[in-house]
């Protein structure tokens, strides 16, 4: 088992003493399922300002981690905190307007016929796909200059059922940013992309990263390309435990890599990219 961000002392209810420094928490975490071990022994922590990718094969539970943080799923064993929140011990509907979480189930809730902008500024009103009453101007406006930052402020009277995969991925980083969250969980958002899709992702994904006002972030994804800079830490897993956790350089190697997806890998840093192939 790897323990990572072990600094921080436990306390008796299986929080730590700076939780309120500590955007996510998770302490001997286990998730069963009909007999199988979705997570085991997982310790992990994320604080304020940092930005995490979470790798590993198929399979290995990293959708499974995100749901925890975002507060849709209950460990079957061990403690978890959100935002300070014990889960189990805390009003989760209430903790959930407090993360902003896309992916690809989230992108199956949306009803083909929803307008791009409706869909961004229902998630200030915790909805999806049905009608609200008026919306507020200052709303509308907010929703606007996110899909305006994220390139696609002309698709706003768009049904979100015409957009192209890309499109539709960037309405939803759009929804998830739109109640100003205090963490922002992102489940592979360039799966599907075609090379310039992703590029132009990872860019704007980096300009996220990079500004010291965003909340902190944790993505998951497949490929090292897709680690966008201005990312500080990674989580590598494998059938549902830690390979290595910590800083993005320390952790970010051929031979954790190799581990991971159980094959000999070459890992490139080019500038600050990262690639990586079978030897
Ligand atoms: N309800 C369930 N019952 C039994 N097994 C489940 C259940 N939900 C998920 N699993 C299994 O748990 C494992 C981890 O799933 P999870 O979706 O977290 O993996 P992942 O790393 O996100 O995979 P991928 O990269 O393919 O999306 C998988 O083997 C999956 O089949």
């Amino acid at each position: 088992m790897c323990t990572v961000n072990a600094a921080h002392e436990n306390t008796r209810d299986g929080g730590p003493d700076n939780l309120e420094d500590l955007m996510i928490h998770t302490s001997g975490v286990e998730v069963r399922r009909g007999g199988n071990k979705l997570l085991s022994d997982l310790d992990w922590s994320v604080e304020l300002d940092e930005r995490w990718v979470i790798l590993g094969p198929n399979g290995a539970g990293k959708t499974t981690l995100l749901k925890l943080a975002a507060a849709e799923l209950h460990p079957t064993s061990g403690t978890v905190h959100i935002l300070g929140e014990r889960l189990g011990r805390t009003d989760v509907f209430e903790l959930r307007t407090r993360i902003g979480f896309t992916s690809a189930a989230v992108n199956a809730r949306v009803p083909g016929d929803e307008k791009v902008r409706d869909v961004v500024v229902s998630a200030g009103y915790a909805v999806m796909g049905r009608w609200r009453e008026r919306y507020d101007e200052l709303d509308t406006e907010r929703a606007d200059e996110l899909l305006a930052a994220l390139g696609i402020a002309h698709l706003a009277t768009r049904e979100y059922g015409t957009l192209s995969e890309g499109e539709r991925k960037r309405t939803l980083i759009a929804r998830a940013q739109m109640t100003d969250p205090e963490l922002l969980l992102l489940d592979e958002p360039a799966a599907g992309l075609d090379l310039g899709g992703r590029e132009d992702l990872v860019a704007r994904l980096s300009g996220l990263a990079l500004d010291p006002d965003a909340p902190a972030m944790v993505l998951v994804t497949h490929h090292v390309e897709e680690i966008p800079p201005g990312f500080t830490h990674a989580l590598l897993l494998a059938e549902g435990r830690v390979v290595a956790g910590g800083l993005l350089d320390d952790v970010l190697t051929a031979e954790n890599l190799s581990a991971t997806f159980g094959q000999d890998l070459v890992l490139e840093r080019s500038g600050d990219r990262y690639f990586a192939r079978r030897r």
